[in-house]
């Protein structure tokens, strides 16, 4: 008989750090409004979820990682907008930005979700922040509560 896990969307008890950059904060704050909802819905109490804002996308590796070391939080979600302007240096924060995240969950074992959307433009944005392409604070939110009950079942 094949043996299969998976993480239930069960958040009660446990405990959530965020990181959110402050960077096109008019998007970022709809982010982390979709996270909270999703928490709260799952069962995760205000007192369970610490937020730090950290300056922009490149900046979230560093405190998402320090968060996971900290051993208080059993996950991390990060979130952030990344819009492309007219130079190179959005290929650059989206790479950093992703590659240090992962990094970091993998250096330390703690579920770090990568909530950084990577857009064309500010419609993309918007449409990914909690109108027709949903809000992508609320889905990684849930990704991060399914993998923390996950890690329990294995
Ligand atoms: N252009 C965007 C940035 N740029 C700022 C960097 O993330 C970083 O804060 C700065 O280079 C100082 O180290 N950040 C975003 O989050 N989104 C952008 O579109
Ligand atoms: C993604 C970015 O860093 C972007 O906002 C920077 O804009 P620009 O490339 O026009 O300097």
């Amino acid at each position: 008989m094949v043996q299969v896990k998976e993480g239930k969307l069960i958040g009660s008890g446990a405990k959530f750090g965020i990181v959110v950059a402050r960077f096109n904060e008019f998007i970022c704050s709809k982010l982390l409004g979709g996270a909270y909802d999703a928490l709260h819905r799952h069962g995760v109490d205000d007192a369970d979820i610490t937020t730090a804002w950290v300056p922009g996308a490149f900046e979230i590796p560093l405190i998402a990682q320090k968060m996971a070391e900290s051993g208080k939080y059993d996950a991390v979600i990060c979130l952030g907008a990344v819009i492309r302007g007219a130079t190179s240096h959005y290929d650059l924060v989206c790479g950093e930005s992703a590659k240090g995240i992962a990094q970091a969950s993998l250096k330390t074992g703690i579920p770090i979700m990568f909530g950084v959307i990577t857009t064309e433009n500010i419609e993309q944005a918007i449409e990914r922040a909690g109108t027709k392409a949903g809000n992508k604070g609320f889905d990684v939110a849930t990704s991060a509560i399914e993998m923390v009950n996950l890690i329990k079942e294995l």
